[in-house]
């Protein structure tokens, strides 16, 4: 399922992306759960889309995260059977505020980007974790993002245990692969953290976005004559893991 509220601007990415890759997607909106027209358990993968949902009032991720807060022990119940929920970017937000890296403990944030700007372009990333997803391998890949409150923020505790349990699943590089600050990573996230995991690897959050480069001629300079666009290569291999 593709999870929508007012204000999500990315499902459709998402749903054809999902689509292309073998899925059988549909899209659920939040008052389709709230009305019990449809039900979280009914569906194998949840993918809360990126956007401005509630116009980012309090704070990116806040309000739909509070629409969600009713239905968590579907959602408990739906990760500890093994399914993946994926967030990106907004999705990511949501997440973050309900805690579901840390089962339901709110240990990180997701802050204004270091820039204080809307940060929107391409940016690369690697995979970091060995928990999901292997298959994307050590390259570094080129992926979009676009975002206010971006920054990866916690304590050094929190840092230990995301490093510890193998957590970090994406880091922001330079084009060559290499660990590098602005404008490579582009909001000032903490080691350059662009994705997180739970500790299972099943609950994936993420701040760019694989689903607006299914293709590569949506992609940026070289990469437009690259085989396969970001995208496709990841939404395969989730296809694959699930
Ligand atoms: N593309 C997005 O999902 C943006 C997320 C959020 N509205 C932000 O600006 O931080």
């Amino acid at each position: 399922m593709v999870l929508r509220m007012e204000g999500t601007n990315n499902e459709e990415e998402a749903f054809l992306s999902l689509k292309r890759a073998g899925f059988e997607p549909e899209y659920v909106h939040i008052n389709d759960l709230a009305r019990k027209r449809k039900f979280i358990d009914d569906y194998n993968l949840m993918f809360i889309p990126g956007g401005f949902s509630a116009g980012d009032y309090i704070r990116a991720g806040a309000i739909f995260a509070a629409r969600l807060r009713p239905f968590l022990s579907d959602i408990n119940k739906f990760i500890d059977s093994g399914r993946f929920i994926i967030g990106v970017c907004n999705g990511f937000q949501v997440l973050t505020e309900l805690g579901l890296f840390f089962n339901g403990d709110r240990k990180i944030a997701l802050t204004v980007n270091e820039s204080n700007r809307f940060e929107c372009r391409f940016t690369y990333i690697r995979l970091s974790t060995k928990k999901v997803l292997s298959d994307l391998g050590n390259r570094p890949f080129q992926v979009p993002v676009a975002h206010l409150e971006g920054r990866v923020y916690c304590d050094n505790k929190t840092l230990d245990e995301l490093i510890e349990n193998d957590q970090i699943i994406f880091r922001y590089v330079d084009n060559n692969g290499n660990y590098s600050g602005y404008p490579w990573n582009p909001n000032g996230s903490i080691m350059n953290i662009a994705g997180i995991t739970n500790d299972s690897g099943n609950v994936i959050g993420m701040m760019p976005h694989p689903e607006r480069v299914y293709y590569p001629y949506q992609m940026s300079g070289n990469e437009r004559n690259s085989d396969k666009g970001t995208g496709e290569i990841f939404f395969r291999i989730l296809y694959n893991s699930t």
